[in-house]
């Protein structure tokens, strides 16, 4: 399924223990939330956190903002029990942490199905390891429920004993790996997040490098990022402006039976079209998104 028209340009990450940060999504503008049981969680307060999320999800309250809900491993403790309870809670999405192959992004489908998931509950998956990585295309292949791909950059530095840095150098690889996965098989794709809230110029310079490699937006984790991200990942409007001239200029030269335009002194074919048909989309869902 290509779901690269929905905004995602913001997605903020929120501890599932932190009760004041679930109330506060229901009016930060996020395009998405990801209430987190993984790694922003305690051992100890695994539990109450899973039922903390469920009762926010029954509350709900949280709009047009996609619910993501990030569970614990299958090889942990909590992870097939927040399975169960992710396809019942009332969310859009289920977020798998540090996968590393089609099966293990399979046998959570199964339980999830199991469970009585509703069809219309996406997965998302964390790449997040180096063999994770490696077999970027086999998971983005792995189930139809799959609708993203997640960078876990913070892991992934760990794990190639790199530097985590602002424009991602060292990590460059791994990333664009993903990023030509998610595309072939028709997903969406976040960059991973930014540590230092005291660095709001390399906060934007990631974001807009983030922009330029091909994400369709960041992963955050603090209300204060939400507004840099949301200006960087959406279409500037010479862009929309652009792909708008674009659009009427081929269709007229289609109607004449031509299959290339000049605009501008620019060659305009099919695949330019195609490229601004996406922008004008993208940028109209935004529009409709905060008309509400
Ligand atoms: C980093 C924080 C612990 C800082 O929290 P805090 O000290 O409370 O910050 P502030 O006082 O500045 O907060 C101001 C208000 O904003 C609310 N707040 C803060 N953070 C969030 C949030 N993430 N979601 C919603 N609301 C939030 C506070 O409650 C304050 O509200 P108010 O009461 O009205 O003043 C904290 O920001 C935090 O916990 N962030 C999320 C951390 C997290 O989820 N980490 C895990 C994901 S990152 C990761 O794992 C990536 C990946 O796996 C990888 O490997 O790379
Ligand atoms: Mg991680």
């Amino acid at each position: 399924m290509n779901t690269n028209a929905r905004p995602r340009r913001s997605v903020l990450y929120m501890p599932g223990s932190n009760a004041r940060a679930l109330e506060k999504g229901r009016s930060l503008p996020a395009d998405a939330l990801i209430m987190d049981l993984e790694d922003a969680v305690a051992p100890a307060a695994k539990g109450e956190a899973r039922g903390l999320v469920l009762e926010a999800l029954e509350a709900g309250g949280y709009g047009h903002r996609e619910i993501v809900i990030r569970v614990n491993g299958l090889d942990t403790p909590w992870g097939y029990d927040d399975l169960i309870m992710a396809a019942r809670a009332n969310a859009d999405a289920v977020l798998l942490p540090k996968v590393e192959s089609a099966d293990m992004v399979r046998r959570a489908e199964a339980i999830l199905r199991a469970a009585g998931a509703p069809d219309s509950l996406a997965i998302w998956c964390m790449m997040e390891t180096p063999r994770g990585i490696l077999h970027a295309e086999e998971i983005a292949d792995a189930s139809r429920r799959l609708e993203v791909l997640v960078m876990g950059t913070s892991d992934l530095a760990k794990d190639l004993h790199c530097a985590h840095t602002e424009m991602r150098l060292p990590m460059l690889h791994s990333l664009s790996t993903c990023i030509l996965a998610a595309r072939a098989a028709g997903l969406a794709i976040l960059d991973g997040v930014h540590l230092d809230l005291n660095d709001d110029e390399g906060f934007r310079e990631s974001c807009r490098a983030g922009q330029e490699m091909g994400f369709d937006g960041k992963t955050l984790i603090h209300p204060k990022t939400i507004g840099v991200a949301n200006e960087v990942f959406a279409p500037s409007e010479e862009d929309v402006a652009w792909g708008r001239k674009i659009i009427d200029a081929y269709k007229e030269a289609v109607a004449k039976g031509s299959a290339v335009v000049l605009v501008d002194g620019k060659l305009i074919e099919n695949l330019h079209v195609e490229g601004a048909e996406r922008i004008v989309k993208l940028v109209e869902a935004i529009e409709d998104r905060d008309s509400v």
